[in-house]
């Protein structure tokens, strides 16, 4: 299976997450994974929209800025265009995650936009597919303490630098989200 993660991050906590969960695809044998970090204009090389095209599985991922993807991230879904009107990416799996500094701070926005982007092009979508810690138990470092059943979401402090946030939970959040899309990808390309 070949699963490439597309991601943005203005200021490295999403990169952070995007690593955390590349790190755990490639746990996996029967993974072969790739990581694209769209840069600060929106732009990807010609390569990189070569590993996209021959992927099993694109994983979408960004900040939620002002209630939405980045518009670098956008940038990048609009020239997408192209292997839309090809077809080129129906079938694929597709998933998302994004991160942002309150816990809520309608991460929700970005993650339907992922979806949406990912129907228009035919892509089946892989969600979390396991369940939030919403106890009175439950700690912030818990698995999916966010809280999330679409995609995966993680939070940073405003104020926190990269080596504080996201949190360890989040980022272990962000290695069970790449097994379950291991798993979606594993059944739909059976
Ligand atoms: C322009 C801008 C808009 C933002 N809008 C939101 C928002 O809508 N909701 C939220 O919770 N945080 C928002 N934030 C905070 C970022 O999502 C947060 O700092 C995130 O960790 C940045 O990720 P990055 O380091 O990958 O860029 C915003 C930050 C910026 C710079």
């Amino acid at each position: 299976m070949h699963i490439v993660t597309v991601f943005h991050s203005g200021y490295g906590h999403t990169r952070k997450l995007a690593e955390a969960f590349h790190l755990g695809l490639k746990q996996d044998e029967r993974v072969t994974a790739a990581l694209v970090e769209i840069d600060e204009n929106g732009d990807i090389t010609d390569g990189q929209w070569a590993l996209l095209d021959e992927a099993d599985a694109i994983i979408f991922g960004s900040p939620t800025y002002m209630g939405m993807a980045s518009w670098q991230f956008k940038k990048f879904a609009d020239a997408s265009s192209k292997r839309w009107s090809e077809d080129k990416w129906r079938n694929k799996v597709a998933g998302g995650f994004t991160n942002s500094a309150s816990m809520n701070g309608d991460k929700h926005s970005t993650l339907h936009y992922f979806f949406t982007l990912a129907s228009q092009h035919g892509m089946l979508w892989a969600n979390m597919g396991m369940k939030t810690a919403n106890s009175k138990d439950a700690q912030r470092d818990d698995i999916n303490y966010v809280g999330a059943f679409v995609g995966l979401m993680a939070q940073s402090p405003a104020d926190a630098d990269t080596s504080e946030a996201p949190g360890k939970g989040d980022l272990a959040t962000a290695g069970e989200y790449a097994k379950r899309v291991i798993e979606v990808t594993a059944q739909w390309c059976s």
